[in-house]
C-alpha cells in the first residue's frame, strides 16, 4: 500500500498517509539549537525518529535564534519558505499563533499524555483556548562559578546583590580576575535584577506597564553600578561568545545563565573536570529574589503540506522518552513531569539546581507582544551599562516604547 501510495504519482508532500496507515513525505524542521553544543543531539533524534518511519524524510535545517523568528513570519505570511515544523521559543508561540501561522494541535496525534506536561511549560503553548505547540524544554537563569576561583579567593557564592559586590571585590583583590560577567546585549539578563527589586515588565492584569517604575529605575541603578564598580564586566555585542569565552578561559569567577550553556560550558578549559561548575540560584535584590521562565516549544506550521507526519515528529521529539535523552546528553530541563523521576534524570546535578529554580520562576503573560518587549528594552539596557544614558531614562524610554506597543495599556 504505501508502495501504492507513492507510485500512484502522488507528491511525496501530499502522501502523508498511506493506506496501512504508515506516515510518508518530507517534515522540514527548523531547529533553533546551539550550534557545535545541542544540535548534533536534536538532529539525532530526528534520525531516530525517520528510523521508525522509513516512508518519512525529515529535512533537518538549524536557524540561529537571533533569526528564525523573523524568518518563520517572512515565510508563513508570504506562504513560501515555511517549514513544516518550528522550534518556536516561549513568547514566540502565543505570536505565531495570533498570526494564524500554526496548526491547532488539539485532538491530534501530536499531543500525548498532556498531563504529563510541566504546568508552566504548558502554559507558553496555550492560546485563545487552542494548544498550538508542545513543550520542548524549560529553562530559567543560575549563576554559574567556577569553584577553583572561588577557593583561591576564600569567598562563597553570593546570594544577594551586596554579597556580589563584596565577593567580587575579594576575587579581584585575590585572583586579578573580574568577579562576573554580565550579558549587556540581551535584555533577558536584566530580568532577574527588576524581579530582585519587585518589578517587573508590565502587568498584564492591570494592563498596566510597569518597566518605569521606581523599582524598574533601581534595578537599572543596580546593573549599572554592578559594571561601574568593577564587579562585573559585560559588552554591548557578541555578549554570548564574550561571556562564554570569559567564563570558560577562567578570565571570570561567574556568569549569569541557563541550562542550555551547560554544554557548551564543560567544554571549556576552565572545566575540562565538571565538578569545578558550580550553579547556583540568582542573587537577591532588595525586594526579593526571583528568575524569568525561558524554554522552547515545538510547533506545526498551520500551511504544512505533511501535518500527519508533522503531528507525530512532534510527538516523538517531545516523548518522555527523547527528553530522556536531551536531559542526560545535554543536561536541558524536561517539561514532562514523569521524566523527572526517571532515574538518570533524578541523579543529575544540573537538573537537580534549576528544577527549583524553574518551578518558582518568574512567567512572563504569554500574549503575542511579550516576545517585542525586549527588543525596545535591550536598546536601553545596553546604553545604560555603557553609560550613554541614565537609568531613569533607559525605563522611561522603554515604558513610553510599550505603550505605543500595547495599545491602551496605562
Ligand atoms: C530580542 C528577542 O526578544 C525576545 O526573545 C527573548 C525570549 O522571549 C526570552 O524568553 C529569552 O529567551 C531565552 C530563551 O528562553 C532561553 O531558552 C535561551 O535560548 C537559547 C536556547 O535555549 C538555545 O537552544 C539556543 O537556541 O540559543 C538561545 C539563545 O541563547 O536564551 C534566550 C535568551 O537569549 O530572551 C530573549 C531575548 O534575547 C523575542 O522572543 C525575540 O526572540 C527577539 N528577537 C527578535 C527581535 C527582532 C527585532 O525586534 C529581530 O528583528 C529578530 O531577528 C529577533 O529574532
Amino acid at each position: 500500500l504505501a508502495l501504492a501510495a507513492t507510485a500512484c504519482g502522488g507528491d511525496e508532500e501530499t502522501a502523508a498517509k498511506s493506506g496501512s496507515g504508515e506516515l510518508t513525505g518530507t517534515v522540514t524542521w527548523w531547529d533553533t539549537s546551539t550550534v557545535g553544543s545541542e544540535d548534533k543531539v536534536f538532529k539525532k533524534l530526528a534520525e531516530d525518529f525517520e528510523a521508525k518511519h522509513k516512508g518519512v524524510d525529515v529535512k533537518y535545517v538549524n536557524v540561529p535564534f537571533g533569526e528564525a523568528q523573523n524568518k518563520f513570519k517572512n515565510a508563513a505570511g508570504s506562504g513560501s519558505g515555511a517549514p513544516d515544523v518550528i522550534r518556536s521559543e516561549v513568547a514566540w508561540t502565543p505570536e505565531f499563533a495570533d498570526l494564524g501561522y500554526l496548526a491547532p494541535l488539539d485532538g491530534t496525534a501530536a499531543l500525548k499524555d498532556e498531563k504529563d506536561f510541566v504546568p508552566q511549560a504548558a502554559a507558553s503553548t496555550k492560546y485563545d483556548g487552542k494548544t498550538y505547540a508542545v513543550p520542548q524544554v524549560i529553562d530559567s537563569l543560575g549563576i554559574f562559578y567556577n569553584k577553583k576561583l572561588f577557593k583561591d579567593a576564600g569567598v562563597e557564592v553570593p546570594k544577594t546583590i551586596d554579597e556580589l559586590k563584596t565577593v567580587s571585590k575579594t576575587i579581584k583583590d585575590k585572583t586579578g580576575k573580574t568577579g562576573m560577567y554580565l550579558r549587556g546585549d540581551d535584555a533577558y539578563w536584566f530580568l532577574s535584577f527588576l524581579y530582585g527589586e519587585g518589578g517587573d515588565l508590565v502587568d498584564a492584569k492591570g494592563k498596566t506597564v510597569t518597566v518605569d517604575s521606581p523599582a524598574g529605575v533601581k534595578a537599572m541603578e543596580v546593573v549599572k553600578d554592578l559594571v561601574d564598580s568593577g564587579a562585573a564586566k559585560t559588552d554591548a555585542t557578541d555578549g554570548w561568545e564574550n561571556m562564554q569565552a570569559a567564563f570558560k578561559g577562567g578570565d571570570v569567577a561567574m556568569m549569569i545563565n541557563g541550562p542550555w550553556a551547560i554544554a557548551d560550558t564543560y567544554a571549556g578549559p576552565q572545566f575540562k573536570d565538571k565538578a569545578n561548575l558550580g550553579v547556583a540560584p540568582v542573587p537577591a535584590g532588595s525586594a526579593g529574589q526571583g528568575a524569568p521562565q525561558g524554554g522552547h516549544n515545538l510547533a506545526v506550521y498551520a500551511g504544512s503540506k505533511n501535518l500527519d507526519a508533522s503531528y507525530a515528529f512532534v510527538e516523538y521529539m517531545s516523548s518522555a522518552e527523547s527528553q530522556a535523552k536531551i536531559t542526560t546528553e545535554l543536561n536541558l530541563l524536561p517539561t514532562r513531569t514523569s521524566v523527572y523521576s526517571q532515574p538518570d534524570v533524578a541523579k543529575n546535578e544540573i537538573v537537580g539546581f534549576f528544577k527549583p529554580v524553574v518551578d518558582k520562576a518568574i512567567e512572563r503573560p504569554w500574549i503575542p507582544e511579550t516576545g517585542s518587549l525586549f527588543a525596545p528594552l535591550v536598546t536601553e539596557y545596553t546604553k545604560v551599562l555603557t553609560g550613554q544614558t541614565t537609568p531613569e531614562k533607559g525605563v522611561k524610554t522603554t515604558g513610553d516604547s510599550y505603550r505605543k506597543l500595547l495599545k491602551g495599556w496605562k
